[in-house]
């Protein structure tokens, strides 16, 4: 009993539990100025991974194809751009700082050959966003491709909040993602013209997250809403699908997430697959949705997080660091137990 008690108290301190302990207090010791990169920023079992980052459709897929992707300019949004025009498609990226958006814009179609269109819009207003889309619709006409990317987020205990800080990012998250759709949707359905939506949300979606509570209230919104239009929109040729991402490491996310650098090594602990995910995972995954290759596919919400939801939501699953000689001891002990 003695040798369980140790492992209980001992071993905790050095896993996510450590969350839940004084341990939470060094965390902030050394200030929060500094994004670091991790010393060791992969488990063991990672090199049975590996991530495949290049586009994995066939050339021309998205070919005669125009694809609208807030957010494009930073992040996942940025690597879904490059997939989907190395790919054939002609790209609107669209987001508040036109500066970003011009030099990845540059950038991207410097490399592949296809034209990307920047356009400044700020998600949170009507306005903006009917006139981003009467541009596009202008340059490049109605899109086949609307990825809802844009977003907001930082940590923070709920009671600090004030209400400007829960509108701006629900603002941004649920009603940006609404204002898109309804604007856009609109248009294609009195066009008569097909399209494929897709929303990245995130793996705290299903479950509700403690310290990104506006974060996790407006990703279940974007979910709650991709659905009903599954249902509603399918007979005018929109399909809809969500993409659950877990832990990748952009400056957007991890600046305003893990603010310190110290989160990352006991994340890294509770993926299966030993490290986090890539821009070029999230990519190919996104690309295959919006393809014809998924014209079935309508309603799939795809948790992509090298099993860490898996991991978190097990009640036993942190028993894995338990050696072999500890699962003698208890085995023991449980074999002599008798009765009740
Ligand atoms: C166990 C540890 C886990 C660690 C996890 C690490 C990694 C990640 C793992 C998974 C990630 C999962 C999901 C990720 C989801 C994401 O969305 S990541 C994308 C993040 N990207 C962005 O946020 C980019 C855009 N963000 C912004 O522009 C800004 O950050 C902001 C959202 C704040 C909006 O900026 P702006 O419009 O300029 O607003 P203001 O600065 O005026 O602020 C509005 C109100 O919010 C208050 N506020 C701002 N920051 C904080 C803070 N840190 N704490 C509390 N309150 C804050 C601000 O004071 C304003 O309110 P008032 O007017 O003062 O009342
Ligand atoms: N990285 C991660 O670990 C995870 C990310 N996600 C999701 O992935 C998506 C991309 O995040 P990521 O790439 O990591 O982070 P970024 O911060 O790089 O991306 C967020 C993008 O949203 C844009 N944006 C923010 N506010 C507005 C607004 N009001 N109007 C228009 N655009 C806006 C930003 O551009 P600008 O500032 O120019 O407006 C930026 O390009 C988000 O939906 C996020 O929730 C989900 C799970 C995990």
């Amino acid at each position: 009993v003695k040798i369980i008690i140790r492992i209980f108290d001992a071993e905790s301190l050095s896993t996510s539990n450590a969350l839940f302990t004084p341990c939470l207090l060094q965390l902030f010791g050394n200030g929060t100025a500094v994004l670091r990169k991790s010393d060791d920023d992969r488990a063991p079992q990672a090199r049975f991974f590996p991530p495949l980052q290049e586009p994995m459709l066939l050339p021309g897929t998205f070919k005669n194809k125009v694809a609208f992707i807030t957010g494009g300019g930073t992040g996942l949004g940025k690597g879904m751009t490059f997939t989907l025009s190395s790919l054939g498609a002609e790209c609107v990226i669209a987001s508040r700082n036109l500066d970003v958006l011009k030099a990845t814009a540059e950038e991207i179609s410097s490399q592949t050959g296809n034209k990307v269109h920047p356009v400044q819009c700020n998600v949170r207003d009507p306005d903006s966003v009917k006139a981003t889309v009467d541009q596009m619709v202008n340059d490049v006409g109605l899109p086949d491709v609307v990825i809802n990317n844009a977003a907001g987020n930082f940590i923070s205990p709920s009671e600090r909040l004030s209400a400007n800080a829960w509108k701006a990012i629900t603002d941004t998250v649920l009603n940006g993602t609404a204002y898109i759709t309804l604007d856009i949707g609109k248009r294609l359905i009195a066009a008569q013209k097909g399209a494929a939506f897709l929303c990245i949300t995130t793996i705290y979606a299903d479950s509700g997250s403690g310290f990104v509570m506006p974060s996790a209230s407006a990703k279940a919104g974007v979910e709650a809403l991709c659905k009903s239009l599954v249902a509603e929109w399918g007979r005018y040729g929109l399909r809809f699908n969500i993409i659950q991402p877990g832990p990748i490491k952009t400056k957007g996310a991890f600046s305003r997430l893990d603010p310190t650098g110290k989160f990352e090594k006991l994340m890294i602990e509770r993926i299966p697959v030993g490290r986090l995910g890539t821009v070029g995972e999230i990519a190919n995954l996104a690309a295959y949705l919006c393809s014809d290759y998924a014209s079935w596919v309508s309603g799939a919400t795809i948790k992509i997080d090298g099993g860490e939801y898996s991991f978190m939501a097990g009640e036993f699953n942190s028993l894995s660091l338990v050696t072999k000689e500890q699962w003698d001891v208890m085995e023991a002990i449980i074999r002599q137990t008798k009765g009740s």
